[in-house]
This record gives C-alpha cells, sequence and structure tokens, in this order.
C-alpha cells in the first residue's frame, strides 16, 4: 500500500460523521474515489479501521469483527470491504447523507458540491413543509406512495422526519393499506430495489448474499415468502414492499437506526395466475416450492443470517400463509430470536384493544365469550394470547379459559365433531357444541360479547350478525382487523350504524371517524404496527436472544396501560397513533424487562432505568452536521 492510501486511512480514523461503506464487489477493483479523487490501488481496510465506526450503533454488544475478516481462516473468502468519505455529487446521490437543499454554504465548499445544488438554503423543517405539500398534491394513494418511497431513496433522513411528524397522515401511505395496492403492482412501480432478494437460484450460498448488503452490523430482519400478503394473498416477491414498509415502522415507530434493518423477500415462485402473466412481474416465474426444497432454502437462509449476524438477530417472520407461518415459528423460536407478527403481534394488540374495551364495557376477561371470524394466523393467535392472560389473571386452567373463545372457518363453527379434519391450530378451540354453518347462526346461538374478524374477507360481517351482536349486548365489542381496508369484515360507520352508535369498533386499517345524528365517533386502528417496533427495540436493547411469549403479554398490557380516561371517554381503545414513538419506548422497556427477568438478555449490566435508556436508544431523523 502506498504512502497516499495510509494517509487515507488516517482521514478515515479522524472522520466518522460522514463515513459510509462502499462495496468492491467487482474483483479487478483497484481504486476508490475520494473527495472527488480517485484513489489507486486501495484494496483492503484494515479491520482495526471498524474499531472507529459510531459504536452506539452497536447496541448491546454487537460483534467487533464485523466483516468477518478476524475470524476468517485462510480458505475462506472475504469481501474487500471498503469506506470512503463520500463528496459531491456521489454525497447527493447518498440517501443516507444527502440533505439536498439543506447543506449549508460551509458544507457545500468543504464537500465539493458547489454548483451541484441550487443557491438556496432551506432547513430540514421547511424540506418537510415542501414534501408534504407535494405529496398532498397527489390524489391517488399509490402516486403518494411512489412519490414518499421515491423520497426515501434520495434522502432517508427527510423520509423519517416527514414520517415522523406526520405518523397518522401518513402510516396509510407507506403501510396499510396503500402499501397492498404498492405490492399488487410493485413491478409496475419499480424503481430502485429496496431490500434483499433471495430466490431459489441463491440456494447453497445465501450467506454469499448476505455479504452484498451493505450494512454489516444488521439486527432486525423482516422476512415474507409473499404467500399470503395481508388479506391480498399470494403476491410473490412482489410481495416486498410489506418488509420495507414494516422496516420503515420499525425506524419511525419504534426508533431503531434504519442501518440495522434489513427486508428480505424470499422467492419460491407464485401460483397466482395473474403474475404469471403479468409482463412486469419482478420474480420466479414457476410455481411455489414446496415441501423440502422450500423447507431447505428457509433453513439455509435462517442458518445464513445467524452465521452473519449473530445469536442477537431479530428475525420477524411477516405474511407467510397459515401452513408455513405455524411450522417455522414452532422450528425456529427455540433456536433463533423469531416472532410471527401475524400470529403473535396481532394478537398482542388485539389482547391490548380487549383490555382496554373491557374497561368501557365492565367486566373481566373471563366474564366474555369470543366469536371469531377467520381461525388463522391472527384468530388463533388472538385466542391463544387471549387464553393465556386469562388463565393467569383468573387463576384457571388454560383448556377452561380456551373454552371462552370460539371459531368460526370457511365451514362453519369449530367444534368437537370436526376434530380429525381441522388443522393442528385451530384443533383447542374445538369445543362441543352443536354445528353452526356460518356467522349469525353462531352469533345466535353464542351470545358472545366480542366478534373479532380475522377472515381475510371483506365484508363479512352482515348487517344482520352485528343487529344480533347488538340485541343482547348493551356495548358490543366489534375488531374488524383483515387488512387492507377492502378486506375489513366490516366498515366503521356500518358497525355503529348497525349497533345504533354503542359498538366499541376498532379495525386493523384506518377508518376516519364517523359522525351518525350528530354524534361523532373515533374507531381505534388494532394494528400490529402498535407492537411490533416496540418489540424490536426491547430486544435490541437488552440483546435478547429469544423471544419469549410473556414478551408480547407485557407488551399488550403496556399498551393497554397508556390508553387514558379522555381516550376512553371518545370510545377509544388505543392511544392516538402521534404519541407511538413514547408509546413504543414503554412497550420496549417493558419487554426488555421481560428479557432481563426471564434471564434471556445479554446486555449487562442491566440499564437501571430502562425507559431513560430505551428513549436514548432512538433514532433521530434530523440532520448532523458535516465538518
Ligand atoms: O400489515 C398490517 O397492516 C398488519 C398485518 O401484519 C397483516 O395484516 O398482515
Ligand atoms: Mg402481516
Amino acid at each position: 500500500m502506498n504512502s497516499f492510501s495510509r494517509a487515507v486511512r488516517g482521514i478515515w480514523v479522524h472522520d466518522s460523521s460522514v463515513e459510509r461503506v462502499i462495496a468492491p464487489q467487482v474483483a479487478n477493483f483497484s481504486s476508490i474515489s475520494f473527495s472527488g479523487k480517485k484513489i489507486e490501488g486501495v484494496q483492503q481496510v484494515q479491520p482495526d479501521v471498524m474499531a472507529n465506526r459510531d459504536m452506539s450503533s452497536l447496541i448491546g454488544g454487537g460483534v467487533r469483527d464485523v466483516f468477518g475478516e478476524d475470524s476468517a481462516t485462510e480458505e475462506q473468502i472475504i469481501t474487500p470491504w471498503t469506506r470512503a468519505v463520500a463528496s459531491g455529487v456521489e454525497l447527493l446521490r447518498d440517501p443516507r447523507y444527502n440533505k439536498g437543499t439543506a447543506f449549508n454554504e460551509k458544507e457545500r465548499d468543504t464537500h465539493y458540491l458547489r454548483g451541484l445544488l441550487p443557491p438556496a438554503y432551506l432547513t430540514q423543517d421547511l424540506q418537510v413543509k415542501r414534501i408534504l405539500d407535494n405529496i398532498r398534491s397527489y390524489e391517488e394513494p399509490l402516486q403518494k406512495y411512489i412519490a414518499i418511497m421515491d423520497l426515501l431513496e434520495r434522502n432517508e433522513r427527510l423520509f423519517y422526519k416527514v414520517l415522523i411528524d406526520n405518523i397518522e397522515e401518513l402510516l396509510p401511505v407507506v403501510y396499510t393499506p396503500t402499501v397492498g395496492e404498492a405490492c399488487q403492482k410493485y413491478g409496475l412501480i419499480f424503481q430502485r430495489p429496496h431490500g434483499l432478494y433471495i430466490s431459489l437460484k441463491e440456494r447453497g450460498r445465501i450467506q454469499d448474499v448476505l455479504k452484498n448488503w451493505p450494512e454489516k452490523n444488521v439486527r432486525v430482519i423482516v422476512v415474507t415468502d409473499g404467500e399470503r400478503i395481508l388479506g391480498l394473498g399470494d403476491l410473490g416477491v412482489q410481495g416486498m414492499g410489506i418488509p420495507v414498509g414494516k422496516l420503515g415502522l420499525y425506524v419511525a415507530l419504534g426508533g431503531i437506526r434504519p442501518s440495522l434493518c434489513l427486508p428480505v423477500a424470499i422467492d419460491v415462485g407464485t401460483n397466482n395466475q395473474k403474475l404469471f402473466e403479468d409482463p412486469y412481474y419482478i420474480g420466479l416465474r414457476q410455481k411455489r416450492a414446496t415441501g423440502q426444497e422450500y423447507d431447505d432454502l428457509i433453513h439455509e437462509f435462517m442458518f445464513a443470517v445467524k452465521q452473519e449476524y449473530g445469536e442477537k438477530i431479530l428475525v420477524q417472520f411477516e405474511d407467510f400463509a397459515n401452513h408455513n407461518a405455524f411450522k417455522l415459528l414452532a422450528k425456529y423460536r427455540e433456536t433463533h430470536l423469531v416472532f410471527n407478527d401475524d400470529i403473535q403481534g396481532t394478537a398482542a394488540v388485539a389482547l391490548a384493544g380487549v383490555l382496554a374495551a373491557l374497561r368501557l364495557t365492565g367486566g373481566n376477561l373471563a366474564d366474555q365469550r369470543y366469536v371469531f371470524l377467520g381461525a388463522g394466523e391472527a384468530g388463533t393467535g388472538i385466542a391463544e394470547l387471549i387464553a393465556t392472560e386469562t388463565s393467569r389473571t383468573a387463576k384457571i386452567s388454560i383448556e377452561e379459559a380456551r373454552k371462552k373463545l370460539w371459531l368460526v372457518d370457511s365451514q362453519g363453527l369449530v367444534t368437537k365433531s370436526r376434530f380429525e379434519s381441522l388443522q393442528h391450530f385451530k384443533q383447542n378451540y374445538a369445543h362441543e357444541h352443536e354445528p353452526c354453518e356460518d356467522l349469525l347462526s353462531t352469533v345466535k346461538a353464542l351470545k358472545p360479547t366480542i366478534l373479532i374478524g380475522t377472515s381475510g374477507k371483506g365484508g363479512t360481517f352482515t348487517k344482520e350478525a352485528i343487529e344480533a351482536l347488538a340485541s343482547f349486548n348493551e356495548k358490543p365489542v366489534i375488531f374488524a382487523l383483515s387488512n387492507p381496508t377492502s378486506q375489513s369484515e366490516c366498515t366503521a360507520e356500518q358497525a355503529y350504524t348497525w349497533t345504533k352508535g354503542r359498538c366499541v369498533f376498532a379495525s386493523g386499517s384506518p377508518f376516519n371517524p364517523v359522525t351518525i345524528d350528530g354524534k361523532t365517533y373515533y374507531p381505534g386502528q388494532s394494528n400490529n404496527a402498535y407492537i411490533f417496533p416496540g418489540m424490536g427495540l426491547g430486544c435490541v436493547i437488552s440483546g435478547a436472544i429469544r423471544v419469549h411469549d410473556d414478551m408480547f403479554l407485557v407488551a399488550a398490557e403496556t399498551l393497554a396501560s397508556l390508553v387514558t380516561k379522555e381516550h376512553l371517554k371518545e370510545g377509544l381503545v388505543f392511544p392516538p397513533l402521534q404519541d407511538i414513538r413514547k408509546i413504543s419506548a414503554h412497550i420496549a422497556a417493558d419487554v426488555a424487562a421481560k428479557a432481563y427477568d426471564l434471564g434471556l438478555a445479554t446486555r449487562l449490566p442491566r440499564p437501571a432505568d430502562l425507559l431513560a435508556y430505551a428513549e436514548s436508544c432512538q433514532y433521530s431523523p434530523l440532520y448532523r452536521p458535516f465538518r
């Protein structure tokens, strides 16, 4: 290495504020550009350079040998990672560091930006306002989605600032319902790729693929195989929109820093005929791999991520079809830090909603009778968490507690007589009863106090069923949880109208307030976005190595406890989303405390004030000054 490149190493040591990692994947790589100049002959950074990285990003004690160079044996392949200070046009094109018109005069000089930007200087706040004005000018939700995701590709901090400052307005754009439409048209609207695509073509070399991801210190992965995207079914690899959206919320709602997040779409094909016919489809055009071939790919992935990122990598399974979702969770919860958001996250948010609703309707968990329309991941996940909490608080057996919860699937009421033909995850809820062929007859026969929709099918809470529910409950609780809005079991307006304004209503996707006869009702949003960002932050700050069900129970209790009397007076059973970062910090602190109590936390010593610690770890999207 010549003296010039040694000098460059010295500069790296002193400047970590604008550092970035670049990935010279080409075999003959021999130069990098530095401050607009080409530097020849730089091949490999000494591992000790990494010691000068921003170590606060290694929350909870990450591994130092992040590039795996120290530990590599002579036969092992290493990737010649190197870093450079970004400047000039490259700085403007780097979304992590770009500030656009918010670069000040001094930064424009120091970083070779003169002339590359128009003369005006805008504050970040003014940029936020400008972006909002732009987004609001689009009529179609999908146009808004494209515009804001485009911002993420240009200027990451501005994207998160816009999102964090305007959560209530923008959540429906970056998340349900619009993200559903975005996934359906993902090929058409495809611009720059987000996240990591792992298809059957990468079989046998998934770890190498992970090495192509520019961040080495990943702590949270959201992964889907695209088979059951929201209530929209199989969208193949276009399900990528979901991990990208969910990780956006990990950052905006939870405060996990963006560089720690990795969205993954696993592509094993699709059984969606429409996608085969779509010329713009971006995935493999083959039927879904199943059985051993499927299991092997997932297994390789699960072990590659642990190999690459260590024991404390959190993997969130998202939008897998029922048959795989339960199986994968059962298989990997023993060996990895994993949870399934559709089973466990949805369950925690629904339990929180029920706990808060009981403060409005009176009674306790054990007094309730529940009917679920839909007996898949969400339905059985919620049922099991409610049964667990009921068993714990009422001091009855879990079997007794389960008897209060009834499932209705496409064949009607789940009963003992159907036991043999039931999928295993429904069997705990096959109670003795006469057959009921649909929701209406079930509601009439069982007289539930709480009705929960997890069917993935829109319009399935019929007027007759809701009116029947309202006929024997003063304040019926109705949760229509399926997503996106088109799949919601009923609308907020229908629920309030059919119950003459008496119901406590929440839905998975947002509905606007409804005014009937001069009275306004405020529907709640029972979406797992209340839980997973805080759950993830709690795992990361405690260095948890496994997710225990009690961590979801505590997350639900914490969320419910944050619902105030004032919220309840308005009929709200969830706290306002605009407070979500605080809510997430509370959930994170309590989840972390539970992880410590259970001996699952590795970040030692345990911080004395976990809430203050959680808040101090939250990512801020404010621009940082450059030299
Ligand atoms: O993404 C959402 O809005 C909630 C969720 O996990 C699902 O519906 O699959
Ligand atoms: Mg989901």
